[in-house]
């Protein structure tokens, strides 16, 4: 018997006894009137139901069976080994928003702290992370500091558009842009303009997503170990990159660099500890996984939508060429051009709501609490998600309909349309994002035609969405 067939084996003895084990002690429930729903299978609960239907291409399955049977308010499944209550439509998002704190705090399933937050090195100093994360980010995504962004991004995607698109019939869309904006990333959070130096980090990048939300096993070959291990050179290619930023700020080389690394270097509490320079490290990894594949998928789902609906494409071209007409040769684009870009925002949102680029995110219930008429007692952690509203047709009529025209006027009922969430808790960095999506919008639809070259790719959930293929494109140049 090799390896790998004795360790399944012993995996299944272990797992099978734990689950006579369960049998055999499990309790009734001590709090009453828990929310209707199913436990599933121990340990990994509804786990693969979960992951399941978001790797056929619809994730809301797993929310719209459950919602159908047990309660389209509140019900109780169990992910990624948690007790867990799921809260549902414009009320369950609303009620969790606005409980930061109250009756509900911040969670981060284990693969995601170990992997991203705390590595086992800063456990100890990271036990208020969340809150640190957030208290630095005001100053980087400031209006003011955003308006600075603008002719960065603006360029860097005529760049990329020009070395990486211009010379090619057909492009394959999702892996330029991963490319694309991890190297505006990298611009814009370190300074880090080498293209090198970029790759250098890309690679190891490429290994954290897939494990952050994987079965926390830490042994060769699993997605977690893969992550774990990417985190550590990452980690390791900041600390260097850290410590000579230290040495440039010293020596006033660069003063006005306005990334978010040389202000955190210069405007912060530096105690010049190697534990001061680790926090660092992990508040980049940080943000770079928050704003990495949300924003690269975003941009691509966009590119599927435009290629594939020629009407949406032409109103979004006689917006941007408008802008572009106004514009002196080379002029770049400003934050007055960017207000100007009303449609294609729309389109946008749309976009993000058939195709969410997050699903939603994790609480901890700190007290028991009523909701709905059930109890959520303490400790169980809860969850929200888009799926339980964007394609609602109570909210949201002719949900499989593309219709930018739902963001017109007052745009969607509050609490339905979710996919940077709400409440205090709200993605810090939506104003970056709509920034980065709308200049790659504007340069785009400005230079190409575009064409899908398999009309039935599909998209698939991996948490993000993907497109099954990488997304082929054909470009048509247009005469500038
Ligand atoms: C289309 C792009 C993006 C989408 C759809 C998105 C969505 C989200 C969502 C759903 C959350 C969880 C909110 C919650 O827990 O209730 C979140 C959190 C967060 N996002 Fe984004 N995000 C995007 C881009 C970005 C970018 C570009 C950045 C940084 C520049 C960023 C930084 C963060 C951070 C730091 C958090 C954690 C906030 C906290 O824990 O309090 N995101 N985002």
């Amino acid at each position: 018997m090799d390896f790998y067939t004795q360790l399944f084996l012993y995996l299944s003895i272990l797992y099978i006894s734990l689950y006579l084990l369960f049998l055999v002690f499990r309790k009734k429930p001590s709090v009453p009137n828990l929310p209707p729903g199913k436990k599933g299978w121990p340990i990994i609960g509804e786990s693969l139901a979960f992951v399941g239907a978001a790797k056929s291409g619809c994730p809301e399955k797993f929310i719209n069976d459950r919602t159908a049977k047990y309660s389209p308010e509140v019900f109780r499944t169990s992910l990624l080994g948690e007790d867990m209550a799921v809260f549902c439509g414009a009320s369950g998002n609303k009620f969790l928003f606005s409980g930061q704190n109250k009756y509900i705090t911040t969670w981060w399933p284990t693969s995601m702290k170990k992997v991203a937050i705390f590595p086992e090195t800063m456990e100890k100093f990271n036990k208020d992370d969340p809150k640190k994360m957030r208290s630095f980010l005001p100053e980087f995504l400031k209006p003011e500091a955003l308006q600075c962004y603008i002719p960065i991004m603006d360029s860097m995607t005529k760049d990329h558009l020009e070395s990486d698109w211009s010379p090619y019939e057909e492009v394959k869309v999702f892996p330029l842009t991963k490319n694309y904006t991890f190297a505006l990333a990298c611009r814009l959070f370190m300074n880090i303009k080498d293209p090198k130096i970029v790759s250098k980090f890309a690679d190891p990048f490429a290994r954290i997503a897939p494990g952050l939300t994987s079965v926390p096993i830490n042994i060769p070959g699993t997605p977690f170990n893969k992550a774990v291990e990417g985190g550590k050179v990452i980690r390791q290619e900041l600390l260097n990159i850290i410590r000579q930023r230290k040495q440039e700020i010293s020596e006033g080389k660069d003063a006005n660099a306005r990334d978010l690394l040389s202000r955190l270097l210069t405007e912060a509490d530096d105690d010049g500890s190697v534990y001061y320079e680790m926090d660092t490290s992990n508040k980049i990894i940080g943000l770079l996984i928050a704003s990495h594949d949300t924003t690269s998928t975003t941009i691509t789902v966009i590119v599927n939508y435009l290629a594939s609906l020629p009407h949406i494409y032409e109103k979004v071209y006689e917006e941007q060429m408008e802008i572009a007409k106004s514009k002196a040769p080379g002029e770049l684009l400003n934050w007055d051009d960017i207000q100007k870009m009303k449609y294609s925002w729309n389109v946008a949102c749309e976009s993000m709501r058939l195709t969410p680029p997050a699903q939603g995110s994790f609480r901890e219930a700190i007290t028991d609490f009523t909701f709905a008429g059930f109890t959520i007692p303490k400790g169980w952690k809860t969850f929200w998600t888009v799926y339980t509203t964007h394609k609602n047709p109570k909210y949201f009529p002719d949900p499989e309909k593309f219709d930018p025209s739902r963001f017109e006027g007052n745009g969607p009922a509050p609490f339905t349309y979710v996919p940077f969430g709400g409440g205090p808790r709200m993605c810090p960095g939506k104003e970056y994002a709509r920034l980065e999506i709308l200049i790659f919008m504007h340069n785009l639809v400005t230079k190409f035609k575009l064409e899908k070259v398999d009309r039935d790719e599909k998209i698939i959930y991996n948490p993000s969405p993907v497109p099954s293929n990488g997304l082929l494109i054909r470009l048509q140049p247009l005469n500038q």
